[in-house]
């Protein structure tokens, strides 16, 4: 099923949840809708489930209009963060409630739903809990068996909103592994909703960021993360380093070094605010030849294969602490310690005008 959202706006009273959303959902997607608390991405869930009336724009499911389609007719299942169970059932009258309910004519009957039932606990890992009850399960689990409650009426489209939100690291992270998986081998259009950037980048297919109720960028986990479109997004996601400079012509300056900023080739003279990931930095205990920036370890934390370095500029006024990540065998390399001076260069920079200084500087 592909979902098509066009110019959709929704406002409770004078506030503006939604501003004008397009997006395209292709067949089979896992798509994240990711972006910080209040930015809108509960809202579109549930005006794509029909739980909620847009003012304006439509909803499209296989280029169909669902605007005025009913919730039970949108064929959707739900997977929220905090999906009740029905406690006085066991967990397969759970996973079969939805299909006992239906109307007669379209009720399986009694020994298809025990197969079906069957098959969706195998296939959530969980079918030796078939007898026991929510209250005898974990929280992970219990999320599964949401899941498997959502996919029992064969929904054509899987909505979740932050579905493992209440669920302690570790669990939140092997589930995610195993959604992924799951989705994989049943391609259902699924949508999920996270303020969690790893979950986002680690599990879907691609990654909608959302902010004050406007899409900021659509992209493939890789893409959001290596090419933000804005600083928003370079702030949102994952740790940064932030960098002042100048920018002219397809050059660039952060104080003597020169980068090349291709992706301006045209632009007049500007003052910039420079990104680089921790990742992207080079450390060197001497000066190489390259111009660099001195600088001095202030604390290494070595967490499993990298090392994370925090560093202060020497000599200069702005002491904001850099964000560096080595790998282990580098860092052995460079046998640092805390104190140590050392000489940085940003491999990669991307240069976006410094929103205090917008003022064009004499060419
Ligand atoms: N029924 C409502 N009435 C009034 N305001 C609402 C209503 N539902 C949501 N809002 C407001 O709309 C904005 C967007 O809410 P929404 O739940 O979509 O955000 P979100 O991105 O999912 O946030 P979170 O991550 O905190 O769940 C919020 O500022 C919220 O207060």
């Amino acid at each position: 099923m592909s979902i098509e959202i066009s110019n959709l706006s929704k406002q409770f009273g004078s506030f503006v949840a939604l501003d004008h959303i397009h997006l395209a959902i292709k067949p089979g997607e896992l798509l994240a809708l990711l972006g910080p608390s209040g930015s809108g991405k509960t809202t579109l869930l549930r005006v794509i489930a029909g739980l909620e009336t847009a003012d304006s724009g439509q909803v499209l499911f296989n280029n169909e209009d669902s605007t005025s389609k009913h919730v039970r007719d949108r064929q959707v299942g739900f997977v929220f963060q905090h999906y009740a169970l029905f406690r006085n059932m066991t967990i397969f009258e759970n996973v079969a409630f939805g299909l006992r309910v239906r109307p007669k004519k379209h009720r399986p009957t009694s020994q298809e739903i025990d197969q079906r039932v069957t098959h969706l606990l195998k296939l959530v890992q969980l079918d030796w809990l078939a007898d026991r009850y929510p209250h005898q399960l974990s929280g992970g689990q219990r999320q599964r068996i949401a899941l498997a409650r959502a996919l029992a009426v064969e929904p054509k489209v899987l909505l979740l909103d932050e579905p493992f939100g209440a669920l302690d690291a570790k669990v939140r992270k092997e589930l995610r592994a195993w959604l992924r998986k799951l989705h994989d081998d049943m391609h259902i259009t699924s949508i999920f909703v996270t303020h969690d950037q790893e979950e986002a980048l680690e599990v879907a297919d691609r990654v909608v960021v959302m902010n004050q109720g406007r899409i900021e960028q659509i992209g493939t986990p890789d893409e959001v993360y290596e090419k933000p479109a804005n600083p928003f997004i370079y702030e949102f996601l994952g740790h940064v380093n932030l960098f002042h400079g100048r920018v002219q012509r397809g050059r660039a300056w952060i104080d003597n070094i020169e980068i090349h900023a291709p992706e301006h080739a045209e632009a007049d003279a500007f003052e910039a605010i420079a990104y680089v990931r921790p990742h992207e930095i080079e450390v060197e205990r001497e000066i190489n030849g390259e111009p660099a920036l001195a600088a001095r370890v202030v604390h290494v934390l070595s967490t499993g294969r990298v090392v994370k370095l925090e560093l202060v500029r020497n000599n200069h006024q702005n002491q904001d602490t850099i964000q560096v990540e080595l790998s282990k065998e580098r860092f052995r390399a460079l046998q640092l310690a805390k104190g140590d001076k050392v000489y940085i260069r940003p491999r990669r920079l991307d240069f976006f005008p410094d929103p205090a200084n917008q003022s064009l500087l004499a060419s």
